[in-house]
């Protein structure tokens, strides 16, 4: 599963976001696009799933029909409720039947049963940023396709449920899911192998292990590295 040589541009831009990008996915690692604001992360997964129709390239991915991509701003209606977008997921996977808050819970631990219960009858509008993402990811991952795609997933989230979110894609991809993240938390890679893809002016400044890319700076510190990855650009 790979990219070819992906070039877009926006209408009226002078230049293009992505120019001659180029990666493979990794099938047993989460895969991390990483770069800094503006560097192209959504505009690349608008080009991975249609939404954006790249100028050249190849992407050879599977059927749309079998990728789930959560853009950074879902809008639902602050009014419905955590059980109604419950209800929205099982149709989309086609579950009829499956809205009972039981349906969801066997893959939880304890705590996430409680904030489950906690959030199944709260309005959407009500919950805090984390609190959405979580209960967005927790019923969206529950949906079978093979290709996972989340713009930020873990923006704007506690620690403890940055961990929690990690945990739910680690799960994915032992069940052979493929998994792409775009993130800035470059520390919740520490807890998953990750295959970083590193996005800076419209190209792939490195492709490879995390852990490998962390060496290559001599640090423990992902921010460092970041940092000095884009002043050697
Ligand atoms: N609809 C649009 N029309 C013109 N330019 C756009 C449009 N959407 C995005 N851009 C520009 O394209 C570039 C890449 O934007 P994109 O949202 O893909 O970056 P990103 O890496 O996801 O950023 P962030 O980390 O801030 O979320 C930015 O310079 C942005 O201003």
């Amino acid at each position: 599963m790979h990219v070819f040589n992906l070039k877009y541009k926006y209408k009226k831009a002078k230049d293009y976001v992505l120019n001659g990008v180029t990666f493979t996915l990794n099938t047993k690692k989460l895969n991390v696009i990483v770069g800094l604001n503006g560097a192209g992360k959504t505009t690349l997964f608008d080009c991975l799933t249609g939404n954006l129709t790249p100028e050249t390239g190849e992407i050879s991915l599977p059927d749309k029909k079998e990728m789930l991509y959560l853009t950074q701003n879902i809008f639902f209606s602050p009014e419905i409720k955590g059980k109604d977008f419950a209800k929205f997921v099982a149709r989309l996977s086609g579950k009829k039947g499956s809205n009972q808050i039981d349906d969801y819970l066997d893959f939880l631990d304890s705590r996430e049963r409680e904030l489950m219960a906690h959030l199944w009858s709260m309005k959407i509008g009500k919950m805090s940023v984390g609190e959405r993402k979580w209960l967005f990811i927790t019923l969206l991952s529950s949906i079978e396709r093979k290709l996972y795609i989340f713009d930020e997933p873990t923006s704007g989230v506690d620690p403890s449920s940055r961990l929690k979110i990690m945990n739910k894609f680690k799960k994915l991809i032992e069940n052979q899911r493929i998994c792409i993240i775009s993130t800035h938390q470059l520390q919740d890679l520490s807890y998953i192998d990750s295959h970083l893809i590193f996005l800076h002016k419209g190209k792939v400044l490195y492709e490879g292990d995390f852990q490998d890319w962390l060496k290559l700076f001599n640090t423990i510190n992902p921010d460092e590295a970041f940092a000095r990855m884009i002043e050697q650009g």
